[in-house]
């Protein structure tokens, strides 16, 4: 059965193009993000997913147009984005933990006074929503893949946006992790109904719990729809016909 979504905001991306030089990275691109929907971008390396997530952001400068709708045309404001990267490198032996990290993106009052009493307790709010809430106090070096992930998701919710971006945010991660990982985005995106966009090369799973799907070739937008659709249209079966095989065959 069809999800339901709010049906009152969407982003609308008009003819997004990017360029690098005399190479065109994205061309033309014409999408809509619906609230509630978690879409995934797939294609082969060097596609141009990374780049559709940055010009998104506003990371990348980008040709066309990209507004944000609200159906009933009131109190349209450009949208709140989410990011999750795909890693995250620091010094694994920093001193820093999972709450100063929060702290010191949060909260206006100075490090050298400690974590206030209240704050603790919205941080820990924070990290509950990913399953999280055990790694407060541990420092970030000794936090496993799927950990670290977690606590990159639940920063990227704070303030809760109304995009959230993935870009392949499961890589390394093991298969209690990766499940827990999805499991919890999915969770994520029907209690707040938020859009989340998400960039993965693995394709069964994306198949599993997106409810929409895009396909990026050569800067193209060439499919989009459902994942079971999707993966039967010639085009896209030609170009992972490899990982198909691999993976014995995408389950939708
Ligand atoms: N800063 C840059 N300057 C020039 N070319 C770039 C730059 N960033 C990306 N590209 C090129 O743009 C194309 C798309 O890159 P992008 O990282 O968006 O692909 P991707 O689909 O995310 O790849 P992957 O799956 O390997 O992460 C590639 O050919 C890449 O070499």
């Amino acid at each position: 059965m069809e999800k339901p979504t709010c049906g009152h905001c969407f982003t609308q991306i008009r003819n997004m193009s990017v360029k690098k030089g005399k190479n065109s990275i994205l061309k033309n691109i014409n999408w809509d993000i619906h609230c509630g929907e978690l879409v995934a971008v797939i294609g082969v390396n060097g596609a141009g997913k990374s780049t559709l997530l940055k010009a998104l952001l506003g990371e990348v400068p980008y040709q066309g147009e990209i507004a944000f709708q609200n159906t009933n045309k009131i109190g349209m404001h450009p949208p709140i984005m989410g990011y999750v990267p795909q890693k995250l490198e620091f010094d694994l032996s920093s001193p820093v933990s999972v709450l100063d990290i929060f702290a010191a993106t949060q909260s206006k009052r100075p490090v050298w006074l400690g974590v206030s009493r209240k704050m603790r307790e919205q941080i820990k709010e924070s990290l509950r929503r990913v399953e999280a809430e055990y790694l407060m106090d541990r420092r970030i070096g000794v936090l496993s893949g799927g950990e670290l992930q977690r606590v990159l998701l639940a920063l990227a919710l704070e303030p809760m946006p109304n995009i959230l971006l993935l870009d392949e945010p499961v890589a390394g991660m093991d298969a209690n992790g990766l499940k827990l990982f999805y499991e919890t985005v999915s969770h994520i995106r029907e209690k707040y109904d938020l859009a989340i966009v998400l960039v993965s090369h693995d394709l069964e799973l994306v198949a599993h719990y997106a409810d929409q799907m895009i396909v990026i070739h050569q800067g193209q937008l060439i499919a989009k729809g459902k994942p079971k659709e999707v993966f039967k249209k010639p085009k896209v079966e030609a170009i992972f016909k490899q990982s198909f095989s691999k993976a014995g065959g995408a389950k939708g």
